[in-house]
């Protein structure tokens, strides 16, 4: 609880015992005095609710931020948002865009899991705020929770550089943009004229919303200026795979999820559920094509990454267990296990 000011912060130790529902929430109120998001919200309760019931203003506000500044998104087995709820023990959960845990689900049970190995004393952060955001669009998500992260990945500029790589107009190879956004010099070519018809056109390909059936051609339009590992380019990759899963196009599903593969390596924590899901997801594009080997490969990355999010005894894994079944993989090596396990320990609580 090192972050917060002094009305939420309390060290809390483990013998104290399980915390209260809300009690010991942070709630912000001083930060959320003026906020038009609360006055809105209030107001339509008080339209809803008989006043007298209601607990005084001073109370609600204090609600109102515990439940916003420490609430987490619920989601299904396929990573569908399904509710929210507040969970106290595991709201006590710092933020950091580079995570060691992660928060996963069993229906509406939370469990906080270790993604990598965490030694005593060292903090556990998961994230607030989607991982594959360049550092200022995480940061305009994180104000709602009243501080700026000043993780490895916030002071990353080359990080954040790199999401925003163009192909040079020249020789194609991967050209980055300097602190100020501009284009300057292709490191390979030495191609240097960055048009103002190059930034027009980056400004279209970037900011169109594309709608999901349209993703294919325009992942063909992004391609020509856009570097392989430029975020909106991942975006788009990410829905069209999700596309070709959904309409049973397995030999699309493969070449996407292949440049998929590359760039959540490049981009999120290692162990990351996410990842676990497109190998789970490529696996079975895998065995639809009849390509067997390729998808026990992938259904084993599969299983490895979704026991470390979920627990061995988790649905998905079985789930993925049953495809290894189905592509005629009835044992997993003992190493494997054995990783398995270590990681499985590392639950730290749910709630
Ligand atoms: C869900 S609570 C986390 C637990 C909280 N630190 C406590 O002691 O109750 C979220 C609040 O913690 C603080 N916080 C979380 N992660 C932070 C970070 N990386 N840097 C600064 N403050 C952070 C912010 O005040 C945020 O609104």
């Amino acid at each position: 609880a090192k972050y917060c000011d002094e009305e939420c912060q309390s060290t809390r130790k483990y013998e104290q015992g399980a915390l209260g529902p809300l009690c010991d929430l942070c709630p912000h109120t001083e930060e959320l005095k003026d906020s038009i998001e609360l006055k809105v919200q209030l107001q339509k309760l008080a339209s809803y609710v008989n006043e007298d019931i209601l607990p005084d203003r001073a109370q609600l506000e204090s609600l109102y931020g515990k439940a916003t500044c420490n609430c987490f998104a619920i989601h299904d087995l396929d990573l569908k948002e399904i509710g929210v709820g507040v969970y106290p023990q595991a709201a006590m959960t710092n933020h950091s865009c580079k995570t060691n845990c992660v928060a996963t689900f069993r229906g509406p049970r939370l469990q906080i899991r270790a993604l990598v190995d965490i030694q005593p004393g060292e903090e556990i952060c998961h994230s607030y705020t989607e991982k594959g955001n360049v550092t200022l669009e995480r940061r305009a998500d994180l104000k709602k929770y009243f501080f700026e992260c000043q993780c490895p990945h916030c002071l990353d500029t080359d990080r954040d550089a790199l999401m925003k790589s163009v192909k040079c107009p020249s020789c194609q190879a991967q050209v980055k943009p300097n602190s100020n956004e501009r284009y300057e010099k292709c490191s390979s070519c030495g191609y240097t004229d960055f048009s103002t018809e190059f930034y027009e056109d980056l400004e279209v390909y970037i900011h169109v919303e594309f709608d999901l059936l349209f993703r294919e051609n325009c992942l063909v339009e992004l391609d020509k200026i856009l570097h392989a590992d430029n975020i909106h380019v991942i975006r788009i990759l990410v829905g069209a795979f999700a596309a070709a899963v959904k309409l049973g196009e397995w030999t699309k599903a493969i070449e996407y999820g292949k440049r998929l593969e590359r760039a959540f390596e490049l981009y999120l924590p290692p162990n990351e559920p996410d990842t676990g899901h497109l190998y789970y997801k490529m696996g079975k594009a895998y065995y639809h094509l009849d390509d067997l080997d390729n998808a026990l490969i992938s259904l084993k990355k599969a299983k490895k990454l979704l026991v470390i999010a979920y627990g061995r005894d988790s649905q998905l894994a079985d789930y993925a267990q049953d495809w290894l079944e189905l592509c005629g993989d009835y044992g997993s090596s003992s190493s494997e296990e054995d990783e398995s396990d270590t990681k499985s320990e590392a639950d730290c609580q749910s709630s």
